[in-house]
């Protein structure tokens, strides 16, 4: 049985915002800083949150639907990228060190043998399927995939994670990412088909036929949320899934990335909605469909930065913001403590 996902306390997200609003300031004039101190009071159940811990967590995968030549980059970049995240040269190392994040490298299901890294070596299996012919994975490996995100989701917060961030890597991975997030919303190919790593304008049309392809596979047959899941997403889309329903799960949030990791929490919603209470949106992805995505979501993105990354790093980006949200509504002297007037 899996553990079911409270709702984040109300009475303490009142309580920090009565305290925001006896702070020195205009009422609301902090904007999101001051929603999301008190969206992290309810999440924390304390009216002044803890200082955040942030973990990330790297899920790497590849995709069999490469073979319709849907990505400017071949597949071997994948673990050739773990290699440099084990090394600590990738653009996610250098924003973990910056902020004093836990980082963590999952290996769900790199196409190429990667056994003496220093990662986590929890291989499904060595890429899905062509998810425009057949399902991509199994109902075992879909489930297997799901599993291992729960897994480092319990070892962060063991750890003493308060904030989780599930980052992708996977060449190939915004063609099922697309797949899902227009099957989960019902929203069109061409809305939500984007260049990923920098197609052409011919590669963008080839990518749109190979999601439609997988689209019309399944025709509107009904299918879970696990089973839309192996059917259209992948192996580390499947760990991110569910990483976030076991932070969820442990009374814990999830920072969401990019386009990647919009459709991995999706795909965590279709599976248990109560999930959508214990999610934040970093930032907008420049990826198309990405603003289209987080609106089915119902997730407001922090931040635009014109970033298109993965690997977590939008959202890592984002904690010095949430950090300073949370030391602002701890340390500001309130109306009463400065001896300023308050508003008529
Ligand atoms: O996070 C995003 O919004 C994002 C947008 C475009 C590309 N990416 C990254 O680029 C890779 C997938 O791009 P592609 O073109 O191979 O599908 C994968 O490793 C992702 O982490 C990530
Ligand atoms: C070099 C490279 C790094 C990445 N990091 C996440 N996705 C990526 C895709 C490529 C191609």
């Amino acid at each position: 049985m899996t553990q079911a996902i409270a709702l984040p306390v109300h009475a303490f997200h009142e309580a920090a915002l009565q305290r925001q609003n006896s702070l020195t300031k205009p009422a609301g004039s902090l904007g999101v800083l001051e929603t999301v101190a008190c969206r992290f009071a309810a999440w924390q159940g304390q009216s002044i949150p803890a200082a955040l811990q942030p973990a990330i967590t790297v899920f790497a995968g590849d995709h069999g639907v490469t073979a319709e030549g849907v990505s400017a980059y071949p597949s071997i970049v994948t673990g050739e990228m773990v290699k440099n995240f084990a090394a600590g040269g990738a653009a996610i190392c250098v924003l973990a060190r910056a902020i004093s994040a836990r980082l963590e490298v999952v290996d769900v299901g790199v196409l190429n043998p990667l056994p003496e890294l220093p990662i986590v070596q929890a291989k499904v299996a060595a890429g899905t399927a062509n998810l425009a012919v057949q399902a991509a994975m199994t109902a075992e490996q879909c489930a297997a995939a799901l599993e291992v995100g729960r897994a480092a989701a319990r070892r962060a917060v063991d750890q003493g994670a308060n904030l989780l961030i599930a980052g992708d890597m996977g060449i190939g991975n915004t063609t099922p990412s697309a797949a899902l997030i227009c099957r989960l919303t019902g929203h069109s190919v061409d809305s939500i088909v984007g260049r990923g790593t920098g197609i052409d304008d011919a590669g963008l049309v080839n990518k749109r036929r190979a999601v439609q392809q997988g689209l019309d596979r399944l025709h509107d047959k009904p299918l879970d949320g696990t089973a839309v899941l192996a059917e259209l997403g992948g192996l580390e889309i499947a760990a991110m899934a569910g990483f976030y329903l076991q932070g969820a799960a442990l009374g814990v949030p999830s920072l969401v990335d990019g386009f990647i990791a919009s459709a991995a929490a999706l795909a965590a919603r279709a599976i248990d909605p109560a999930v959508a209470d214990w999610l934040l949106a970093s930032h907008c992805s420049e990826e198309t469909g990405h603003k289209l995505a987080l609106e089915a979501l119902q997730l407001s993105p922090l931040v635009a930065l014109g970033m298109r990354l993965g690997e977590g790093s939008g959202a890592a980006a984002c904690v010095p913001l949430l950090q300073l949200a949370i030391k602002l509504h701890a340390e500001m002297a309130t109306f009463a403590q400065a001896g300023v007037t308050e508003k008529d």
